[in-house]
């Protein structure tokens, strides 16, 4: 029997509509609607795509995005200003810098700067700490989607075999914490790790996010497993495609994310949960 899909389509739109349904409480009861700043340097396609796709969400789920574009020969002093005054304005209850920035601009320092109660997008040292502590609050986006997507297979994680293909800061490691959390057995490989082959044919969960297509193989994915595919690569007919075999993979899961339609679209509904709750937070 092929793989169930996990949709993430349907699921991204429940999650939209579950927010939406909590700004209007919220407006109701006399508040402001969340606000969140999206600040883009220069003007890179992709970038431009997902930015897009976040503003729109944010019209869809009640919040108000405050748009901060800017040249791609910023420099890093301006930036650090722009971060320092939407930390600054209780009118923003979240900040979202959209990466990659320029190669001019050191990232780590602009996350660094980030108050860690407007970090939605949950990559400031902070929120990884209180991750990695089991005592989360604004938790990565990416990671976060992949576990409502988990969820909603029924399948309970306890015990499981969980394997992370990737270990970059924004996808893999708080992968890997976020199954841990949830009391999976986490195995992380990377490009040094020895026999990848072995390690995913043994694993419950696979969640791939390594940026080169079709590099995880449908024959190394055991009967039954839960496939999550996070990756998104533009190939040169244009067409967008995950990390993972997906036809060859479906035959061996039970469950699998499509590229597009899958962990994309989750990372941006999962923005709106988190800004819905870091405005909760600021502003009870
Ligand atoms: N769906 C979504 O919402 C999102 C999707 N993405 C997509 O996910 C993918 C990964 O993104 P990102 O994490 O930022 O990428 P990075 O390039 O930062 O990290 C890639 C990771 O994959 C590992 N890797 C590279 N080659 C191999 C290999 N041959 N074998 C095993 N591991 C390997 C790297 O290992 P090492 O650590 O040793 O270098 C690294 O840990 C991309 O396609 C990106 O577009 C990213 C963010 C969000
Ligand atoms: N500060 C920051 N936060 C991020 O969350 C962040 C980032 N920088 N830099 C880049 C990655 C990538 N990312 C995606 C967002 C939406 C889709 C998405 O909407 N995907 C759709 C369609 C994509 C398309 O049509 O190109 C889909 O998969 O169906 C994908 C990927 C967020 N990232
Ligand atoms: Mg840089």
């Amino acid at each position: 029997m092929p793989a169930q899909i996990l949709d993430g389509k349907v699921i991204s739109q429940e999650i939209i509509q579950q927010v939406r349904a909590q700004v209007d409480a919220r407006v109701a009861g006399g508040k402001r609607a969340p606000a969140l700043a999206v600040v883009l340097v220069g003007s890179d396609p992709a970038s431009q795509v997902y930015v897009g796709n976040k503003k729109r969400q944010c019209a869809n789920a009640g919040i108000t995005s405050i748009a901060h574009d800017l040249p791609a020969d910023t420099t890093e002093a301006d930036l650090i200003a722009l971060v320092q005054q939407l930390n600054a304005d209780d009118a923003v209850d979240g900040i979202l810098v959209q990466l990659p920035l320029p190669g001019h601009i050191n990232a780590e320092k602009i996350i660094e700067l980030i108050d860690p109660n407007k970090d939605v997008d949950g990559f400031h040292p902070y929120n990884i700490g209180r991750l990695a502590l089991k005592m989360p609050l604004l938790r990565p986006c990416t990671p976060r989607g992949v576990m409502t997507l988990l969820e909603k297979t029924g399948i309970d994680l306890v015990g499981k075999d969980a394997v992370v293909v990737g270990a970059s800061n924004i996808v893999g490691r708080p992968q890997a914490l976020e199954l841990l959390l949830a009391r999976a057995t986490v195995t992380v490989c990377h490009s040094k790790t020895r026999d990848l082959a072995e390690k995913v044919r043994n694993a419950d969960v696979v969640v791939a996010g390594v940026g080169i297509p079709n590099f995880v193989k449908g024959e190394w994915i055991k009967p039954g497993a839960i496939v999550i595919d996070v990756g998104i690569n533009r190939l040169d007919n244009g067409k967008l495609c995950g990390d993972v075999e997906f036809e060859a993979a479906s035959q061996n899961a039970a469950w699998i994310t499509p590229v597009p339609g899958g962990v994309g679209l989750m990372t941006v509904a999962t923005l709106m949960q988190n800004t819905f709750d870091a405005a909760v937070k600021l502003n009870p």
